[in-house]
This record gives C-alpha cells, structure tokens and sequence, in this order.
C-alpha cells in the first residue's frame, strides 16, 4: 500500500499509449468507497468483489496492450496467483521509511486505520514472499519521481522483451 502501484501504473499506461485499469477505481465505481465496503460488509466481501475485478480486467485485456493496478493484498487470493500467471507481475519494491509520510496522511486505506506505520511493516513482512514469488520483474521504487519509476519501468520492460527474444531465437 501506498508504495505507487497506482501512480506508476498509470505513468507507464501513458508512455506506452496502453490501457490502464486500476482495479481499486473500479470497485469504488460499481460498489462505492473502499472504507464503505469494508465497514458495512467486511473484508471477505471486498476480496470477492476485488477477485472478480481483477478476473474481469485480465480477460478485457487479452489482445489489448494494459496496464492493471491492483490494490496490495489482491494477489494473497490463490485464484488471481493462477490467473496473473499468464501476465507480467511487477513488483514494486518499496520500504515503511519511504511510504511513512504517504500512509501518515492516509486515506481510504481501512487496513492502515490506527496505527499506519506498524500495519504496514506487518502486512509487508508477511506478504512480501509472495511479491517476490509473483514478481517476473522487481523494481526499486525507494527513489524517483513517478515519471522517473515509469522511464525506468518501461527500460526494465524493454530488456526483459529482448532478452526473452534473445533466447527464442
Ligand atoms: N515515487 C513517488 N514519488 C512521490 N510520490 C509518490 C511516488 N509514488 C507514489 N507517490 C504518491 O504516493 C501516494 C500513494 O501512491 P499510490 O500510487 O496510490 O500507491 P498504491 O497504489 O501502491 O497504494 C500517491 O499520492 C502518489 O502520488
Ligand atoms: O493492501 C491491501 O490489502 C489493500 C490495498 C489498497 O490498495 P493500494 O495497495 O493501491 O493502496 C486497497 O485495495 C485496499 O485498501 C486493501
Ligand atoms: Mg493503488
């Protein structure tokens, strides 16, 4: 959370003349605030809604050059980890002294609420193997703007194209 997925997302959907889809901002689209839905209906509930968005968005960008962003916990669901198999997952790697001053203000982030820093050092810890495991490319996102990150994103894209064909050919 609150390590850029969104902003970057949309940076490089932009550079690349690609679609974006923040699965986050269609949920609130269809069902209203993320803090809503975790209030009246729980987190259970979002999750279900948040693996369907994110099925949804995958299947409309078969054939279509799209960059997804999801929220931080939608790949703990099994069903997305198969699903995204067939994308290119990056990880944006990140650390708490970087997002402190992000979550200090935090918004619209129910799993933040109270103490921001150390629910985020806690969900990073237990959730980072399965990043690092889902990732086909890291990124360090601890510097640079969010043009910056995208230059380097899309670099890091580019390589990993031409090294792919490299071994084809
Ligand atoms: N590299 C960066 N430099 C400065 N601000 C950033 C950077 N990356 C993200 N932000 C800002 O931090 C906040 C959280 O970013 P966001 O993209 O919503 O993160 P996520 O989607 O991972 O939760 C936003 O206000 C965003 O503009
Ligand atoms: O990490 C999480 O479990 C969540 C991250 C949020 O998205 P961002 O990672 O874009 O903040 C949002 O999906 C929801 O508040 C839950
Ligand atoms: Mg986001």
């Amino acid at each position: 959370m609150a390590v850029g997925k969104s902003a970057i997302g949309q940076q490089l959907a932009q550079q690349l003349g690609a679609r974006f889809v923040d699965t986050d901002a269609v949920i609130v689209a269809g069902h209203g605030s993320i803090a809503d839905i975790f209030a009246g209906r729980g987190e259970h509930a979002f999750r279900e809604i948040e693996a369907r968005t994110v099925a949804d968005a995958v299947e409309e960008a078969e054939g279509t050059p799209t960059v997804i962003s999801l929220g931080g916990g939608a790949v703990l669901d099994s069903g997305t980890q198969q699903l995204i198999s067939r994308c290119i997952v990056v990880y944006l790697e990140c650390d708490a002294e970087t997002v402190v001053d992000r979550i200090a203000r935090n918004s619209g982030r129910p799993l933040l609420a109270g103490d921001a820093m150390g629910r985020w050092t806690a969900m990073f810890a237990t959730r980072r193997p399965v990043y690092e495991r889902l990732a086909d490319i890291t990124l360090d996102v601890r510097h640079g703007s969010v043009p910056e990150l995208g230059g380097r994103l899309e670099a890091a894209l580019r390589n990993r194209a031409a090294a792919k064909q490299e071994v084809e050919k």
